[in-house]
């Protein structure tokens, strides 16, 4: 009978680089000597102090956005090369690294999740907050009723000429960000309201109730999704900004990005 390295031992053999999603310290040492190959570490932090670092957003659920998201990072940093093999090294049943996944990285396959929060005009730390508050309002809904929400993040002087106020704006004269936990409260309970949260690049809640109005022509959506889906995606085109929306009818999270949907989540997966 063959050895179990010959018939997985093609999972590692001859690999560019092994790319280690979020390893503990020691996990990590194991590879402190090996020059055959290279090392990248991608997580929320670098805990390990890695020399080589792409940084996640959040912990994907989905092993295979963690993965996409790790791996658009690092063709982006330049730290792999298109075609490289990759045996990428992941957690997926248990809190430590159990899992070999053999990828080939291929800049055609660029689904733009790394952009996303990385290349976006927002700060990258304002699109995690506000990704983070949609996530929370759809696992949780509103007094434990399923609520929608559509927040416009970046280039807010431009989304604020593409809108029109539905009702006064809550924010007006104050000067609040997002991160802060009191706004989270704030936008929770906001969210019942019709209407779309601006918020600048750097985080400043600009408005809320407003009605978006951009061309919405050749703007693709899923089946079943309405007007909320359609202005939000199709503001990102039209505007340099990006939208987190959160479906009230089938209860994920999408996000946005020069009018292409790119991100998909299910909060109760979080
Ligand atoms: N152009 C718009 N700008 C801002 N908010 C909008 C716009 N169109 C719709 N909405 C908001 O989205 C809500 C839901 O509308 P609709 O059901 O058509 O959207 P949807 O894409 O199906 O989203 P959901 O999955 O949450 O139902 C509306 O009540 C309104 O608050
Ligand atoms: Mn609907």
């Amino acid at each position: 009978m063959a050895g179990l390295d010959d018939v997985f031992g093609d999972l590692f053999a001859s690999v560019d680089a092994v790319v280690l999603f979020s390893p503990s310290g020691s996990y990590y040492e194991r590879f402190t000597d090996v020059d055959d190959f290279d090392i990248v570490v991608v997580g929320t932090e670098n805990a390990v102090g890695a020399e080589t670092f792409v940084e996640l957003p959040l912990e994907f659920d989905d092993v295979s956005d963690r993965v996409r998201f790790g791996l658009e990072g690092a063709l982006e940093q330049g730290v792999v090369e298109d075609g490289d093999e990759l045996a990428c090294a992941t957690s997926v049943f248990s809190d430590g690294i159990d899992t070999v996944s053999r990828v080939r990285a291929d800049a055609e396959a660029h689904t733009g999740i790394y952009d996303l929060f990385a290349k976006s005009r927002a700060d990258p730390e304002v699109v995690k907050s506000v990704l983070e508050v949609a996530i929370e309002l759809g696992k949780k809904g509103q007094k434990g009723k399923p609520v929608g929400a559509l927040f416009v993040v970046g280039d807010a002087g431009k989304v604020m000429n593409k809108s029109r106020p539905l009702s006064y704006n809550p924010f007006e004269k104050s000067h609040v960000h997002v991160g802060d936990p009191i706004v989270n409260v704030m936008l929770k309970e906001f969210s019942r309201l019709d209407g779309a949260f601006i918020i600048s690049d750097a985080g400043k809640i600009v408005s809320a109730y407003r009605y978006l109005e951009p061309s919405a022509e050749g703007i693709d959506i899923p089946k079943g999704l309405g007007a909320r889906h359609m202005a939000g995606g199709a503001i990102t085109r039209d505007t340099n900004a990006i939208s987190i929306v959160l479906s009230e009818s089938d209860g994920l999270v999408r996000a946005f990005k020069a009018g292409e949907l790119i991100l998909e989540v299910d909060p109760e997966a979080y």
